[in-house]
């Protein structure tokens, strides 16, 4: 059985098992992510915060097989079905193209500036065999859903025609014309103005509800993690430290990392004060302390935090990997 068949209908969009990744340096094995499970089910939307260098873009890479030159995985990593640490080039080709696609930050580092909006909307489904006027019907379709006037006019246009927000909204509708099973947003709306993010967000949201895709939503903007995820997994220093539906993610946060972040953004917190940042800065895995990763920033740590590292385990609604959780509030 090829890789590609080994589906089932009821399977995730995405499952990333205990994935450790490391990469060769000069000063020797370098690790990088360490046990990191992550599931995305279909037409369900998955938040993956923390701060800068935590691992989020690593993990959500690795669902395309886009490792870092030289990193060597352990785990397991299923994506729309495919085993992708065992699978071959062609078959991570096929993958990319059709299953599971990705929305980068900026538009304009993600498009040939040189090629039409229309050539770049439609390639993906003429790869897949699509005629090419029926490609070009579902890509006006798609531009019309995602709320850019003129939908056959933008076709013929190129990139620099249009403002950050209409070429992000383009993106997403390229993204999603193969009508992929998961994808993958990594900070789609950190380059856009707030009031285009919201409408970028929007639109992103609809769309993926309307196709059933399952998405993969990274962004270190609590904010809108919550207010667009149906669940949220809190990464530090290349690990997972809490996994929390989005509702009790912000009033009952169960990993002092997650209370943390959570105090440091502006307006999540609420009437708590003004937002605190967090002492101490963020660490790679490689430079984590023994135990905890976290426990030298941590308020709640003592001398059975640097034994060894918390396993994930159930804490109210949430998992949290942390010996001495926050209170969750009934
Ligand atoms: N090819 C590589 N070689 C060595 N270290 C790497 C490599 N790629 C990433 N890293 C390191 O792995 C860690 C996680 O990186 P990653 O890009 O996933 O973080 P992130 O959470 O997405 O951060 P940001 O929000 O800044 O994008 C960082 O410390 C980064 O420097």
């Amino acid at each position: 059985m090829s890789v590609l068949e080994q589906h089932t209908t009821t399977r995730d969009a995405l499952a990333v098992e205990g994935l450790g990744l490391t990469v060769a340096a000069r000063e020797g094995v370098l690790p990088l992510l360490a046990d990191v499970t992550v599931r995305v089910g279909r037409g369900e939307t998955v938040g993956l915060v923390g701060e800068s260098g935590s691992g989020k873009t690593l993990t959500a890479r690795s669902a395309l097989g886009m490792l870092p030159r030289g990193a060597r995985a352990t785990g397991r990593v299923t994506a729309a079905g495919v085993d992708v640490l065992a699978a071959g080039r062609t078959d991570l080709r096929d993958l990319r193209r059709t299953r599971v696609s990705m929305v980068f930050q900026d538009p304009r580092a993600a498009i040939n500036p040189l090629r039409r909006v229309g050539d770049h909307l439609t390639e993906g489904l003429r790869a897949g065999g699509t005629p090419p006027r029926e490609a070009a019907r579902r890509a006006r379709d798609l531009l019309e859903q995602v709320g850019i006037d003129d939908p056959a006019g933008a076709m013929r246009r190129h990139p620099h025609q249009f403002s950050g927000g209409m070429l992000q909204r383009i993106m997403i509708a390229g993204a999603l014309s193969t009508e992929p099973e998961l994808l993958l947003a990594d900070e789609p709306t950190t380059a856009l103005d707030v009031t285009t993010q919201a409408e970028v967000v929007g639109v992103l949201r609809a769309l993926q509800r309307t196709h059933g895709t399952g998405l993969l939503f990274v962004t270190h903007d609590l904010d809108l993690a919550a207010a667009v995820c149906d669940r949220i997994y809190v990464m530090y220093a290349g690990r997972i430290v809490e996994e929390a539906d989005s509702a009790s993610f912000a009033v009952a946060p169960a990993h002092p990392y997650t209370r943390a972040l959570l105090d440091a953004s502006p307006s999540v917190h609420g009437d708590q004060g003004p937002p605190r940042a967090i002492g101490g800065r963020p660490r790679s895995l490689a430079e984590a302390p023994s135990g905890c990763s976290f426990r030298d920033r941590c308020p709640r740590a003592d001398h059975d935090c640097a034994l060894g590292v918390p396993a994930p385990r159930p804490h109210g609604t949430s998992r949290v990997a942390c010996l001495r959780p926050e209170q969750v509030k009934p």
